[in-house]
């Protein structure tokens, strides 16, 4: 505010002082206020990030979440204690949105933030320790040992020491002992430094010094000095002929890399006595983490059916925001998508291309890159914390208006969207389970798109049963694409029974005979083949064949599963390993044999069955390193792997042309699992799978293994009858209050006590119950996995009424009832974990 008075004025009343909330991360769901001082009302505003106190001791990192005049009635406001930003790392529409899906999910919106930022954004601040002013080792009357003084010797030449200089100048690893004593001692001061995590790319470049640059004869005099110096004479010459000054003189401020200089093996020291007579200078310039690709002008030609359904979707768009995309696989939505990325592109608005996982992305990012060159941002967890960084400030720089990614890509700032695209929509992946918040990415980025006033468009062949009946129900538009791109065919599918083979003696390490057969002769042709089996390892656990023990987790109530790789055990919820043992623990039998089928033992089998066959695999364990996927989508495209084994990762978006064979081990595993969506993934996965096979001129083959073949859900794949099976589906569901129909929420209570998670559970359940808004509250029940990491899991089902306001009223009372569960000291150590829409 302006003062008439300047910097002596002071305000009457607190009213005409700022206040900023600043959204912390701690797990409390509100912002804080604090005063902004003077000095820095100028600087800051929403979305800066500030330093502030919190409580007595802690100093923390936030974000400004609004700014307004209202000083905070329970308590006095502390002022912020400094900006970090010279701009706004986030925007006023994410605040917003951060907000809605706190209050949407259940969460704190600092867990939100915790969620969106890239860790290179998050400040930490880190300890360090300078000398204290008032010591004198003179009258100090504490002697120091000899490595107290080595430490303090070094704070007479540096201001401050982190610990791990400390530890260095020490050699050796633990140094809090010698920290605490000194402290003790009054002979330093710990404090603690606020460090930004991201630090950008710098290269050391080379150019001329401006006198030479600009004026050929001094350049040409230079020379003549050094004739007799032949080293020098060659560097000179490697940078003019790289940089050629003599024809453009503005070349000369943008220098060369020295590393050029290395790369051809000129002199170090030569650079450095250039250097040091003025002849060159060494500077330093931030250069991107990503190279620069230029775009082709490859003209894409739509189909007639790709034509009609861009129209489709336009018409559209003139009274729906989301529309759902309902193409076949192989039927070229990633094309239509391709035409109006460009055509929003144009237009100047940003887009959103959100994909199910990082397999697929970088599938797609291979194509989508000749189209749109450097110009599209990617956006993954195998990018590094600065590379996001880099994606995060290109956003709002405008380097990236168009970004592909996976699910914390809808956290990044866009400030104008106009298209948000959801491709394989369906997918289970979209949603994250753990830690809050628990959100359904494809639901979110719809709420995203409708702040900024964008259009969605949800792409799918197996249509989640939801999108389908906002289309039906017309909430949504609803384009269809029912046939293949170019010649292709829907694929051929033989369903292989394994009890028959069983029984007949056919079925040799896993594999009946029609499935040996059709890999054979895709094999001989060739062609490629897709096995897909939805577990990874070795064998979900091991057996004793003697007494039946089956080895568990001693943290969770779970089998371990057996990696052949390192002869270990692990659980796939904890991380717990353990040797297989030689003996069974429980009997001391010597037969303990690995039962069922996981993607390693399944390599191992094709490798025996069809040992002249370049065989690989892709699950978890083969694609944790940064290159990982692509690497091995690379060498299956290149066509150097003819079987490749692999997880779900598989089964969506490939798009390889010689597969023609793909094969289902064990879809009975995808048909049973507890859950109402079951038959629905189950037709999912299978058509997704399936869809992989013969996607060019050569029509496919998938041979579906089970031991019920006559299941009706092989039978609506089979016939690619979507529309019947979820109308039959739809029936069930509105008859067991299931959604669509209902709202889910699912409330979670862990302790690591039995008794008193259970105790906790009903106390829980009886106030939900309470609630006076239209619902059926199941449970509370021990969880489908009892215990996770030491902690007892019981859980209540929730089914709201969708109409009237029956989701709000609960949210609203829940998040009291959880207020006064934390307060009750008999429930303070048990974790409660609300789930809106668990699936
Ligand atoms: N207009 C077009 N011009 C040239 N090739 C096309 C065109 N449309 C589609 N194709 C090709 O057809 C194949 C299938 O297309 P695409 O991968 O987009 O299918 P999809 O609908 O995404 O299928 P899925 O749901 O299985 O992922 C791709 O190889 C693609 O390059
Ligand atoms: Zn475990």
């Amino acid at each position: 505010m302006e003062s008439l008075f300047g910097d002596t004025y002071e305000p009457q009343d607190e009213k005409s002082r700022l206040f900023a909330d600043v959204i912390l991360p701690v797990p409390i769901p509100k912002m804080f206020t604090y005063k902004i001082p003077r000095s820095l009302s100028e600087d800051i505003g929403i979305g800066y990030r500030v330093m502030v106190q919190f409580g007595q001791k802690k100093v923390l990192t936030g974000i400004i979440g609004k700014v307004h005049q209202k000083p905070p009635k329970e308590y006095e406001a502390k002022p912020i204690l400094d900006v970090l930003d010279t701009y706004a790392m986030v925007n006023p529409l994410q605040i917003k949105f951060w907000a809605w899906m706190a209050e949407y999910y259940c969460c704190h919106i600092g867990e939100v933030m915790n969620a969106a930022l890239p860790s290179g954004l998050k400040l930490s601040s880190e300890s360090k320790i300078q000398l204290n002013p008032a010591y004198d080792s003179e009258t100090s009357m504490y002697p120091l040992d000899d490595r107290e003084e080595v430490i303090l010797q070094a704070l007479a030449s540096r201001e401050e020491l982190s610990y791990e200089d400390c530890e260095q100048l020490l050699g050796i690893k633990t140094i809090h002992g010698i920290i605490k004593s000194l402290v003790i001692k009054e002979a330093i001061i710990v404090f603690e430094k606020v460090k930004d995590k991201y630090t950008p790319k710098v290269e050391t470049r080379i150019r001329l010094r401006k006198e030479y640059a600009e004026d050929k004869k001094a350049l040409e005099s230079l020379f003549q000095v050094l004739d007799s110096k032949p080293k020098q004479e060659e560097v000179l010459l490697k940078y003019l002929q790289e940089i050629p000054v003599y024809q453009n003189p503005e070349l000369n401020t943008k220098g060369l890399d020295k590393k050029a200089f290395s790369e051809a093996g000129l002199s170090m020291s030569s650079i450095k006595t250039l250097i040091k007579n003025n002849v060159l200078e060494e500077y330093k310039l931030i250069i991107s983490r990503f190279e620069e690709i230029e775009e082709s002008d490859e003209k894409i030609i739509l189909s007639d059916e790709q034509m009609l359904a861009m129209q489709e979707i336009k018409e559209a768009f003139e009274d729906k925001q989301v529309t759902l995309l309902h193409g076949i696989t192989g039927s070229g939505k990633t094309e239509i998508y391709i035409q109006l990325i460009k055509e929003a592109l144009e237009s100047g608005s940003q887009i959103l291309l959100l994909l199910p996982e990082i397999a697929l992305t970088t599938h797609i990012v291979g194509r989508l890159r000749k189209v749109f060159g450097s110009k599209m941002g990617v956006y993954h967890s195998k990018y590094s914390d600065n590379e996001r960084v880099e994606v995060w400030n290109g956003v709002i720089s405008g380097k990236f208006s168009f970004v592909v990614g996976v699910r914390s890509s809808i956290f990044l700032p866009f400030d104008s969207l106009g298209l948000v695209i959801v491709d394989e929509e369906h997918e289970a992946s979209f949603k994250q389970y753990d830690p809050a918040p628990r959100f359904q990415a494809r639901d979110a980025a719809i709420m995203l798109a409708w702040l900024h006033q964008a259009k969605t468009i949800l792409g799918s062949a197996t249509p989640s049963f939801e999108s389908y009946y906002n289309a039906r129900t017309k909430k949504y538009g609803y384009v269809q694409l029912d046939r293949r791109y170019g010649e292709a065919q829907l694929p051929e599918y033989f369903l292989s029974d394994i009890l028959v083979d069983k029984k007949k003696n056919l079925l040799k390490l896993d594999f009946t005979r029609l499935m040996r057969e059709k890999i054979q002769e895709a094999l001989n042709k060739q062609e490629q083949v897709l096995i897909f089996q939805n577990r990874r390892g070795y064998a979900p656990y091991i057996s004793c064949e003697d007494c039946g023990w089956i080895p568990e987790c001693e943290h969770c109530d779970v089998s371990l599963t057996y990696h052949q790789f390192g002869e270990e055990m692990r659980c796939h919820y904890c991380g717990f390993k353990e040797k297989v043992p030689k003996i069974c623990p429980a009997c001391g039998s010597g037969k303990l044999a690995a039962v069922g089928l996981g993607t390693e033992r399944i390599e191992e089998n094709i490798s025996l069955l069809f040992p002249e066959a370049r065989v690989a695999r892709m699950d978890l364990d083969t694609t944790r390193s940064k290159y990982g996927y692509q690497r091995l989508l690379e060498e299956f495209g290149a066509g150097n792997i003819d079987i490749l084994v692999g997880t779900q990762m598989i089964t969506k978006g490939l798009d390889f042309e010689k597969v023609t064979v793909v094969g289902i081990l064990d879809a009975d595993r995808i048909l049973y699992f507890p859950d109402f969506r079951a038959g629905e993934r189950a037709f999912q996965q299978i058509t997704q799978v399936a869809g992989r096979a013969g996607r060019r001129e050569k029509r496919g083959t998938v041979v579906i293994q089970s031991r019920k073949p006559d299941h009706y859900i092989f039978e609506k794949v089979i016939q690619g009858d979507y529309k019947n099976f979820y109308v039959q589906d739809m029936t069930e569901r509105q008859k067991f209050f299931y959604p669509p129909f209902v709202k889910l929420v699912k409330i979670s209570t862990r302790q690591k006590d039995y008794k008193t998670a259970e105790k906790a559970a009903r106390h829980l359940h009886n106030l939900l119950n309470d609630i006076q808004v239209k619902k059926i509250m199941l449970g509370p029940e021990k969880g489908l996995i009892g215990k996770i990491k030491n902690q007892y899991i019981f859980e209540s089902l929730v089914k709201l009424d969708k109409s009237g306001n029956a989701q709000a009223v609960f949210k609203h009372d829940l998040q009291l009832i959880l207020e006064e569960m934390y307060a009750n000291k008999e429930f303070r150590s048990v974790r409660v974990v609300v789930d809106v829409d668990p699936y």
